[in-house]
């Protein structure tokens, strides 16, 4: 694997499903895969998981790692090509990717939509400029339009708690405060497409996604009827894309706010999220503290989900 951005780079889910579940049971099998490589995390943006789970996968793969939060320490960086720098940015990420990619074998990026200009975040400008400048095979911490680690770890947990073949799987918008980007959901509108899966998005009209993501699902505008029989809820907030009103809030109606009236109408659910998660605006405390919520597992096997991307990342500089 050269590179790992989309459902697309893992090839067969089937295959990457039980490679994740072989490291599963000894995730230190492959210790001297990434003896004496370097793996180099970039982070645009905050993160927890992804920060911590991705050391960890590399640390599980013998790997040494270095880690870059650009707006903190480093030179503020011009992403623009052809602006006169006489501003507060004193170095050009022209130059400093092909450097960073002198110091490391593997690098990951964080880069979250900037919500400035929909074709600059929709064409990954930042992302492609590291798989282009870097000379380096590149992956995604959360990019500006998918999560695919995070969509990865999200399958795994599903194939872990599914009580049959082709469960039904629901992803529905919740309100927040602030105006999120469409990547984790498009992302896992991506893998679950990709999945045999009865797979459902429900939002309030104004947050269909790009059709692209959505692709064959179903979107269902009423919430309780969208969640009747569901297996698995997953809960996510974004701001909107389509038109006009791309990366603004169009509502807060706390009516979407996932609680127990909800969560009664499927089959005894499991409830999911990518995390962090804003406790009674996206769930209420009782629904993401009840014995279906699994948001803890689906965060732990993010360490799963990464311990194969980056192995066969390794195993692609042979
Ligand atoms: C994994 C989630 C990262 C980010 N969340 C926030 C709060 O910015 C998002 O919604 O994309
Ligand atoms: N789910 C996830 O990627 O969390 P962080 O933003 O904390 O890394």
């Amino acid at each position: 694997m050269k590179k790992f951005t989309c459902v697309q780079d893992i090839g067969d889910l089937k295959s990457a499903l039980a490679e994740a579940f072989e490291i599963k049971k000894d995730r230190f099998k492959y210790v001297e895969l990434g003896r004496n490589k370097t793996l180099m995390m970039i982070f645009f943006n905050s993160s927890l998981r992804t920060r911590l789970s991705t050391q960890k996968a590399a640390f599980n793969l013998g790997m040494n790692v270095m880690v870059l939060d650009i707006n903190q320490g480093a030179w503020r960086l011009e992403t623009e090509r052809g602006v006169i720098m006489d501003g507060d940015k004193p170095e050009h990420l022209l130059e400093a990717i092909p450097v960073m990619g002198c110091y490391c074998d593997l690098i990951g990026v964080r880069s979250f939509a900037r919500f400035e200009d929909r074709d600059f975040d929709y064409k990954e400008t930042i992302l492609n400029q590291f798989i282009q400048y870097s000379g380096r095979p590149v992956f995604s911490m959360e990019a500006a339009t998918r999560h695919p680690l995070q969509s990865f770890a999200d399958l795994i947990t599903i194939e872990e708690y599914k009580k049959t073949a082709r469960p039904k799987v629901v992803m529905t918008w919740a309100p927040h405060p602030r105006p999120l980007p469409q990547a984790v959901p498009n992302s896992f509108a991506e893998w679950m497409n990709a999945t045999d899966y009865d797979f459902v998005i429900t939002h309030p009209e104004g947050y269909e996604l790009d059709p692209a993501f959505v692709g064959d699902a179903k979107v269902e505008y009423d919430q309780m009827k969208a969640f009747e029989g569901a297996d698995f809820v997953y809960a996510k907030n974004w701001a909107a894309y389509t038109g006009d009103n791309y990366g603004q809030i169009l509502s807060k109606d706390r009516a979407w706010t996932v609680s127990d009236r909800q969560m009664a109408v499927t089959n005894n659910a499991h409830f999911m999220h990518c995390l962090p998660v804003r406790r009674n605006m996206i769930v209420t405390d009782d629904v993401i503290e009840s014995p279906q919520s699994i948001v803890i597992p689906e965060a732990a096997n993010r360490e799963i989900s990464a311990t194969v991307v980056l192995k066969r990342l390794l195993e692609g500089l042979k």
